[in-house]
């Protein structure tokens, strides 16, 4: 994993503003102790929750879309460290273990290639290599029976998400098959045919390889669903979904019914749950869009599946501070921080 960056505490302190008689999640988390031994800091530590950022957005540009998905880590980091140490969240449980930089690799590209094809083709290439280094930390952490805290990065990052999870999982024995589920919230199915690595085919990819069983993806919106991607779906008995239409047009189902089908559907093993904050309304992302669900909504997801499924890791993705089309909004890290704390405090009502 050479483009992984392991924090200090002086890392995580420099992101916290420290205030007499109050205490920062910033000051309560916990570091990796020993770098050099990743497994023997994760063995020894009580904390069950590992943070990792993956800021690129390699995955976006190689699917031809807005970059941008690798400027979110920062503001997340500045809004969470921040957040108040207390009876509700301590941090403690959390370990922050630090984030990849792939931004040498985005440069080369940009520097280097001749046409756009060569382009998208360089960036294609490059996910193979994201995706092996993600995996392999996700299988480390999973297989000391911890559960990851992605902050991506492009929708690509599901893939090695699902496949680190499910060789972790399995290896430590909490699965009989390195194969789990998976619940997306979001705009987009992400199912595209198999033509190279990129942030639209993660679950394509992850069925074919056989580490996802089942797929359940809410508030697909009917406008971007391609064809052949639909036909795909809805004759794989593997894969269930419910339009945004459906939920908030047609009202054929309520958003809370549409979550509990998804608990339902994936409930026989491990889930890997999915966001992709381009399904949250003008919220600055990859694919923004002014229709979606809402913030309040999104928590809500987050909270609700927690609490009804198991979860093999939670995977937030796509948001953005700075697009490459000009576009910007400080106020993605401090969403995103949001539903971490949601996920983490789910959690801690469960277990
Ligand atoms: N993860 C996002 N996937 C979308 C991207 C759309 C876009 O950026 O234009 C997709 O492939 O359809």
């Amino acid at each position: 994993m050479q483009h992984l960056k392991i924090y200090t505490k002086e890392d995580v302190l420099s992101h916290t503003k420290i205030r007499r008689f109050e205490t920062k999640l910033g000051e309560r988390l916990q570091i990796i102790r020993n770098p050099k031994d990743l497994e023997e800091s994760l063995q020894n530590t009580l904390a069950r929750y590992v943070i990792i950022g993956v800021p690129e957005d390699i995955g976006v540009r190689a699917n031809q879309g807005i970059g941008g998905a690798d400027t979110a880590w920062q503001s997340f980091l500045d809004a969470f460290l921040n957040c108040q140490s207390n009876d509700f969240l301590g941090g403690e449980e959390i370990i922050l273990l630090g984030h990849f930089d792939f931004s040498a690799v985005a440069e080369l590209i940009e520097a280097s290639a001749q046409s756009f094809d060569e382009k998208v083709d360089a960036y294609r290439h490059a996910v193979n290599m994201i995706d092996d280094e993600v995996e392999q930390l996700v299988h480390i952490i999973t297989q000391n029976r911890k559960l990851p805290v992605v902050i991506g990065g492009g929708h690509n990052n599901a893939y090695p998400c699902i496949k680190g999870a499910a060789k972790g999982w399995h290896k430590s024995g909490v699965i009989p098959f390195a194969q789990i589920n998976a619940i997306n919230l979001d705009a987009h199915a992400d199912y595209r045919p198999m033509e190279g690595r990129h942030s639209g085919n993660a679950f394509r990819y992850a069925e074919e390889d056989g580490y996802l069983e089942k797929y359940f993806a809410i508030g697909l919106h009917e406008n971007y669903l391609q064809q052949n991607v639909w036909m795909d779906m809805v004759n794989n008995p593997f894969i269930d979904c419910i339009t945004f239409e459906d939920i908030f047009i047609h009202e054929k189902r309520d958003f809370t019914q549409a979550l509990k089908d998804a608990t339902e559907f994936t409930d026989d093993t491990l889930c890997g749950i999915e966001l992709d904050l381009d399904c949250i309304a003008n919220t600055l992302s990859c694919d923004m869009s002014p229709v979606g669900v809402s913030a309040i909504q999104a928590r809500q997801y987050v909270n609700y599946i927690v609490l009804d499924t198991q979860p093999a890791y939670l995977h937030i993705c796509e948001g953005a501070t700075n697009l490459m089309n000009g576009r910007n909004d400080a106020s993605t890290g401090k969403l995103i921080s949001y539903l971490v704390s949601d996920f983490i405090k789910g959690m801690q009502q469960v277990y």
